[in-house]
């Protein structure tokens, strides 16, 4: 029996928390057992569920393992991490699921791995394995180039809706691309070409199918207002990454190609309106689509370099600066990294600081923010889009129990899989 004393909770109360075995076996005041770290002044959140990672292992290693990408996500506040298919070979099988799987037995936090959709997927194989969720299913090709057409989309649905899994949607229209914008270089070309219209319109689409064949559809990584009021009007859940609420098309002068990602990023408006809609509750997740690619991969051309900017390290520092501004409330950070993504997700177990769930805890002190930089992050590929902004940064990072990051090192922990 541990107890992190004092800790001001999400919702504002001053409590104890209780650790025994791995959970929080209670919340009040003046517990007894041994003082794990007085909290006084500091606050205590449940660890962020980052529902959407890209982990590259297996087959893109030189990117970013489960081993480096997992301490970042530690040092950041995240405690548990939902893999993407997009890796070689893709999970779309059930081999490929195991042969990921036991490069997850590396990862320091605990973990899911999504199955994907190609033409190539052998539902029954995948389906037979202890899968987090069908996604994210690929409207239009992105990194992997695992685009399918509308008839396997339908079929998925249905499939996904027998299994009773979430299907998550990477909702673009490619028909909708303005082709136009091709004859361009700059790095705003990629905004241009990739438009707002494309998702809204593939949004609409994706929640109208899965409606039909009564599957739970959530949209990734939404990236305007227009996708989540579309995504919200079909009784889809969708989520938003952290460069499309604090990045527009105006950094694109800076950022370059370090800037590329699908969806764009897109109007300041536009970001302003997500933004928004993030701070009074439309927004059900915040997941970051953490995309790392090395730099030399990065410094192309506008239409060579590839898609994806880190983020797994940086998302709850900046939501947690944000809500220290008074932008958006703590119980409102908690709710879209944590308290929804086990819900829609089906994680009993985690979510929340409450009796019986497991003891995944970040503890933070929102006075001391301070600057994010590159260098000081643990991603293998060494470089972040929001260098110089400021982020309120994990003190403890615990996953069931275990003190796997301190501010300056990691524990050796083993995650787990949190389905099986
Ligand atoms: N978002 C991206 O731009 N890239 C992702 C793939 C994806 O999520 O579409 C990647 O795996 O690199
Ligand atoms: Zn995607
Ligand atoms: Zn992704």
């Amino acid at each position: 029996m541990r107890v992190i004393r004092n800790a001001t909770l999400p919702d504002g109360l001053e409590r104890d928390v209780r650790i025994t075995d791995g959970r929080i076996d209670a919340v009040g005041e003046d517990l007894d057992g041994e003082t794990l770290v007085d909290a006084t002044g500091k606050r205590l959140l449940p660890g962020m569920i980052d529902a959407h990672v890209h982990f590259r292992q297996p087959g893109y290693g030189h990117k970013e393992t489960w081993a480096t990408g997992s301490r970042s996500a530690a040092a950041g506040g995240v405690t548990t991490v939902v893999d993407q298919p997009n890796t070689e070979p893709p999970t779309v099988t059930g081999a490929a699921f195991d042969e990921k799987a036991e490069y997850a037995a590396d990862s320091l936090v605990d973990w899911g791995i999504n199955g994907g959709v190609t033409a190539e997927w052998e539902r029954e194989t995948l389906f037979d394995r202890p899968l987090f969720a069908l996604g994210e299913v690929f409207l239009a090709d992105s990194t992997g180039d695992m685009g399918i057409d509308a008839e396997l989309f339908a079929d998925a649905c249905r499939r996904a809706a027998e299994e009773d899994v979430v299907v998550t949607v990477h909702a673009e229209d490619a028909e909708l691309f303005d082709e136009s914008a091709r004859e361009r270089d700059d790095a705003d070309a990629w905004s241009a070409y990739r438009t707002a219209e494309a998702e809204e319109a593939a949004v609409e689409r994706a929640v109208g199918v899965g409606g039909n064949v009564g599957a739970t559809v959530h949209v990734a990584h939404t990236s305007t207002p227009e996708g989540v009021d579309a995504a919200r009007a079909g009784g889809a859940t969708c989520e938003v990454t952290p460069h499309h609420l604090f990045l527009s098309r105006e950094e694109l002068d800076d950022l370059g190609t370090f800037g590329r990602m699908n969806p764009p990023l897109r109007s300041e408006a536009r970001r302003e309106a997500l933004f928004e809609r993030l701070a009074d509750g439309e927004v059900d997740v915040v997941a970051t689509d953490h995309a790392p690619h090395t730099r030399e991969e990065k410094d192309a051309s506008i239409w060579d370099a590839p898609s994806g900017v880190p983020g797994v390290e940086t998302a709850l520092p900046l939501l947690l600066q944000a809500a220290s501004e008074g932008r958006l409330s703590f119980e409102r950070v908690r709710d879209v990294t944590a308290a929804n993504p086990a819900e829609i997700f089906d994680l009993p177990r985690k979510g929340r600081i409450e009796a019986g769930r497991d003891a995944d805890l970040v503890l933070v002190d929102p006075e001391e923010s301070r600057e994010i930089r590159g260098d000081d992050l643990h991603s293998n590929c060494g470089w972040t889009p929001f260098e110089g902004m400021a982020g309120v940064f994990p003190e403890l990072t615990l996953v069931r129990g275990t003190v796997v990051w301190d501010g300056e090192a990691f524990a050796d922990h083993g995650g787990e899989n949190v389905r099986a």
